[in-house]
């Protein structure tokens, strides 16, 4: 339901040649440039070329293969049983990784008769290395086995999406934002709907009842102001998702159902996003089926990443169910030396002391520590004081818009 008018043309979105670089720096493909592929990433990954590899970005992750966008455009990848199977190593949307060949027999043994439909080619791609990564989501399990699943990698940009015709939820905002901070990306709230809210929330900023309330809730944030419907804010969204730096911002959209994050997503990629179907490489050898664009270059610069997992995270819980899915390390520290321990270097400590005898993995402990910092982070932003502070400042933003939205019934839809 996009409804801008103006799309702002972008060299790196349609030259057909290497996105520019610096004097010296070495040429970028074209279509990872386009996929947020720097000069300093290439000059990073020489090493690698020298070695045969080439670069590539994970667009989806299948069961037990990638598909990736190359300089050569989209491929299907196998994964090198060298990468662990976890969920936290292994390759997941948003990963840069190092691709070598497979020989045709390799490829043919694992994929069987869809090598040739499949649009492999002679040497199909597999994925040799995940490159490091810069910053990851990840949704916390509560499962023994595991510590966490990464749902996307080299995210640059949180959007927190909220719509302007829901009440504020303080905590869950909270959540959410903790996460893109958590991640190592920089959230960004973004108020939807702004056609249907009432007066007083600009392009410059909500009005001063939300602002004040996310200014206390989001100290730092940024927050836009966006209607899909009649394009205000657009533009200041698609600016600060290009970013300056010449890979442009890679993006992700979270929140609720309902808030607009399709309409969102529709509106800045344009058709980009409803392209679904056959692909074909750009050397017109391989043909590809994409069954749903999940890493989109955006015509206005930058790169979405918008998958059903990512979309949700963050969602569930409230941080307090640490405690319950670590149980048995409460049950141990309950045996600790002292009452406060930290289970770090304290002496009597029956928490290290099951670490040390193999009963509990290490893993399961460096998890509940980063769950129970998160869940800390929470807990302060909801001391008491200021806890009733908010509340009393919920109470009035959303009398205030009680008030607004009934006048604004009163007086028609006009403004
Ligand atoms: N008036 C108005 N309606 C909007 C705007 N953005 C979204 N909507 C409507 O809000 C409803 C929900 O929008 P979606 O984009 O589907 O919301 P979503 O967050 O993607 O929801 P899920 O797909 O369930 O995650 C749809 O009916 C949209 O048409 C907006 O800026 N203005
Ligand atoms: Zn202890």
């Amino acid at each position: 339901m996009s409804s801008h008018r103006s799309e702002p043309s972008s060299p790196a979105s349609t030259s057909p040649s290497a996105a520019p670089a610096r004097p010296g720096a070495p040429e970028i493909p074209a279509t990872l440039g386009r996929h947020g592929w720097t000069a300093a990433d290439e000059a990073a990954f020489a090493p690698r070329r020298q070695a045969g590899l080439s670069p590539a970005r994970v667009v989806r992750r299948d069961r037990g293969r990638c598909e990736l966008i190359t300089e050569h455009g989209p491929r299907f990848a196998e994964i090198d049983r060298a990468i662990p199977a976890d969920p936290v190593s292994s390759p997941c949307t948003g990963d840069w990784v190092a691709v070598g060949s497979a020989t045709l027999l390799e490829t043919a043994t694992a994929l069987g008769a869809a090598v040739p439909d499949a649009g492999i080619g002679p040497a199909g791609p597999m994925v040799m290395e995940v490159l490091p990564r810069r910053s990851a989501l990840v949704r916390s399990t509560a499962s023994r086995r595991s510590t966490g699943q990464v749902l996307a990698a080299n995210v640059d940009l949180v959007l927190v999406v909220a719509a302007l015709t829901e009440p504020l939820r303080p905590a869950r905002l909270e959540r959410l934002v903790a996460l893109a901070w958590e991640s190592g990306a920089i959230p960004l709230i973004v108020l939807t709907k702004a056609d249907l809210a009432p007066a007083g929330h600009t392009t410059a900023g909500p009005d001063p009842f939300w602002h004040t309330a996310l200014a206390s809730l989001a100290p730092g944030v940024g927050v836009r102001t966006v209607s899909a419907q009649d394009g205000r804010g657009m533009d200041e969204l698609r600016d600060e998702l290009a970013g300056s730096s010449p890979g442009g911002r890679t993006t992700v959209l979270v929140g609720p159902s309902g808030v607009g994050k399709s309409t969102l997503a529709n509106a800045l990629a344009g058709a980009d996003r409803l392209a679904v179907g056959a692909v074909r490489g750009s050397d017109g050898k391989g043909r590809h089926t994409t069954v749903r664009r999940e890493l989109i270059p955006l015509p206005s610069g930058g790169v979405l990443i918008d998958t059903p997992g990512v979309r949700g995270i963050g969602l569930w819980g409230s941080g307090d169910g640490v405690d319950t899915a670590f149980a048995e390390i409460v049950d141990l520290a309950a045996t600790c030396r002292f009452t406060d321990c930290e289970h770090r270097t304290e002496p009597g400590c029956a928490v290290l002391a099951a670490v040390e005898d193999g009963t509990l993995p290490e893993r399961r402990l460096a998890s509940y520590r980063k769950l129970q910092r998160e869940s800390r982070w929470m807990r302060t932003r909801e001391d008491a004081r200021l806890a009733a502070d908010q509340r009393a400042q919920w109470k009035r933003v959303h009398k205030e818009q009680r008030q607004l939205y009934a006048d604004r019934e009163r007086h028609g839809r006009h403004r």
